[in-house]
């Protein structure tokens, strides 16, 4: 067996081989996930259930007019064509055309109908996993990949929605005709459709040769499909770094292998599923050429009407066909249920909880304490990623940290906001766990200001009043203002109507700092979170962002991971971090005069 690698573990790919062993039975309650799995698509359905129930309705009509017709042409036959009694025979040619103008009528309706029902459930599916995923911790993000997130959102549900569209019909009407053709031909013959029934075992054994390996091959297929999308995010979200570092043949050879994959299972995979209808159609003709000779043998012995083998013969294709779109209906349910078990499995990922008591309103005052706080990340190899952290930040004061990479400060940050939350010890807000605060209230009374601002593809008016969406118009300028982002804005195109590319191309990393200074301001945070830019900026933009920091911090309390010694001899208290511990706290002048690790990091930076 051939491995290929996933960014956590490696992911088996079959081989020849492998598709000829037997498929192993898997223990636990897999048998039951795929009734649970239309369980609670049944529950999606929702308010549609009653069209639901029309829809089975007409397709029971359907079923018996289908079985009606060739009933009324054998009756046709032995009643009056071979009796040369064409009296009455009218009203049954009535019967039988009115038979084939309602069943058409039958079929639209119950599609017509099945299309809504579809829709409005994988409408509510999708907005489901939409708001769901809107819901989840940031961490459930660090274990999985975009595009396989991606790939659930769009190809997994578009799986369920053309099965509901069509195969629910198809898979119920081919019960129901089945089931009411053998019944009929039972009445009619029980020799005849014993001998019709002579093709299910082989039937039967064909179709389990090959589901065993399409459904298998069928789930390998969405793993790299929804691989390969995420290796085409990923590649168009950083087609620079590739660009830059010259990676395009090592990223081509990656997508080949992906490809390569997804090639092979889906060769394999649709081969299979292609021999169904191929051994279903040549054991179809097997059976009709059993009933036609036998059946024509038995009339001719006089055991049997003619009539009555016209009806076989019609059943006997009437048996095959649903037999044959159930065989085929198998795969696209199956690949449905997967893709529905898999849009489920992220639903039932625990979302994060806001069972804070503290009112919505409740004003914080900017008051930070850290308890004894322990935490680590849950991808993390290391034991801990932040040991033992204390501090006490007052309303209003600036609080720097500074440290070598990997030191914990961006983890601080992530603590504060509460996008994980800690393992031993805790967070307080003026006095208050932060687990008894709502995170709505706590985000919304905080602002980020971070090195590589997030803009969105929208106007620049939009990505400012972001921070704020009820702020005028005024609001946003004046906000800009203060920023110093206004005259840079006035260059642009159209101005404060541009807009802006989601990756922000179009204008500097320092213009971007302004623009996300300027979204901060608008949202009056109380509490600020800062990661200033390591990059080097004109010194013009850096002198602009240094002023427009200067006004965003004001009175407010702020915490920065400071990369700029401005910043740093600013702050009311500055915390040297190493391997995520506080080694040395106090102001920058105490820090020099200590003359200890942050006394030899400034030496060490002037030296260079
Ligand atoms: N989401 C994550 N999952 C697992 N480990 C993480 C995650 N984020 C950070 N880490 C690890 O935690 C440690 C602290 O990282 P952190 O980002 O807090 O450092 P930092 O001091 O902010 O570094 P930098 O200055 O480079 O931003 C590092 O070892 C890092 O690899």
């Amino acid at each position: 067996m051939n491995f290929i690698r996933k960014p956590f573990g490696y992911e088996p790919v079959l081989s020849k081989d492998d598709l000829k062993k037997p498929v192993k039975k898997k223990k636990g309650p897999r048998a039951n996930d795929w009734k649970n799995t239309l369980a609670r698509i049944w529950r999606f359905v929702d308010e549609k259930r009653g069209l639901l129930i029309l829809v089975l309705f007409m397709v029971v009509i359907s079923s018996v007019l289908s079985l009606l017709g060739p009933f009324l042409i054998g009756h046709i036959v032995d009643e009056y064509i071979l009796k040369g009694n064409f009296k009455g025979m009218a009203h049954i040619l009535l019967m039988l055309i009115g038979v084939y103008i309602v069943l058409p009528v039958t079929y639209f309706l119950q599609n017509y109908w099945m299309i809504g029902i579809a829709q409005q459930t994988i409408y509510r599916l999708r907005t489901g996993l939409f708001s769901q995923l809107l819901q989840l911790p940031v961490s459930f993000f660090d274990k999985r990949q975009h595009g396989e997130l991606m790939s659930h959102a769009t190809n997994d549900i578009e799986t369920v929605s053309s099965t509901l569209n069509s195969s629910f019909i198809q898979v119920f009407s081919s019960i129901l005709t089945l089931s009411g053709t053998v019944i009929v031909m039972l009445y009619l013959s029980p020799l005849l459709t014993l001998l019709t029934m002579v093709i299910i075992p082989l039937m039967f054994t064909a179709m389990r040769f090959i589901t065993r390996r399409t459904s298998k091959l069928f789930k390998e297929q969405q793993v790299a499909l929804g691989e390969l999308n995420g290796m085409i995010e990923e590649t168009i979200s950083g087609q620079r770094i590739v660009k830059a570092f010259s990676r395009e043949e090592m990223v081509k050879k990656e997508f080949r292998e992906k490809s390569e994959h997804l090639r092979r299972t889906g060769f394999w995979a649709l081969t299979y599923s292609g021999y169904i209808p191929k051994v279903m159609n040549f054991l179809n003709n097997f059976s009709f050429a059993i009933v036609a000779g036998i059946g024509g043998l038995l009339a001719y012995h006089g055991f049997a009407t003619v009539g009555t083998i016209v009806i076989f013969t019609e059943y006997a294709r009437q048996f095959t066909r649903p037999l044959n779109e159930l065989a085929n209906q198998i795969n696209t349910v199956l690949s449905a249920i997967a893709g529905a078990e898999r849009v489920f499995r992220v639903m039932d990922e625990t979302a994060e909880e806001d069972n804070g008591k503290i009112d919505e309103r409740h004003q914080l005052r900017g008051e930070v304490e850290f308890r004894n706080v322990f935490f680590k990340y849950e991808l993390s190899e290391e034991a801990q990623t932040l040991k033992d952290i204390n501090f006490h930040v007052q309303p209003g004061q600036t609080a720097a940290f500074v440290g070598a990479t990997g030191a914990g400060k961006t983890t601080i940050m992530q603590l504060v906001s509460r996008f994980y939350d800690v393992e031993n010890g805790e967070v307080l807000f003026d006095g208050v766990n932060v687990q008894h605060l709502k995170r709505k209230t706590l985000r919304e009374q905080m602002a980020f200001v971070l090195q590589e601002p997030y803009l969105f593809e929208a106007t620049v008016y939009e990505n400012i009043r972001y921070g704020r969406l009820d702020a005028t118009d005024e609001e946003v300028i004046e906000a800009a203002k203060k920023a110093n982002a206004h005259d840079f804005i006035m260059k642009l195109p159209n101005g404060y109507q541009t807009v802006l590319k989601s990756d922000g191309s179009e204008i500097s990393q320092g213009q971007k700092q302004l623009l996300s200074i300027a979204r901060a301001l608008i949202a009056d945070p109380v509490i600020l979170l800062l990661d200033e830019a390591t990059s080097s900026i004109d010194t013009v933009t850096e002198v602009k962002i240094q002023e427009a920091l200067e006004i965003l911090m004001r009175g407010r309390t702020s915490f920065v991971i400071a990369h700029r010694l401005n910043t740093i001899r600013n702050a009311d208290v500055v915390f040297v971090m190493q391997e995520g511990v506080i080694i040395e706290s106090g102001t920058e002048k105490e820090l020099i005069q200590k003359e200890g690790i942050y006394a030899n990091m400034l030496k060490q930076s002037e030296t260079r």
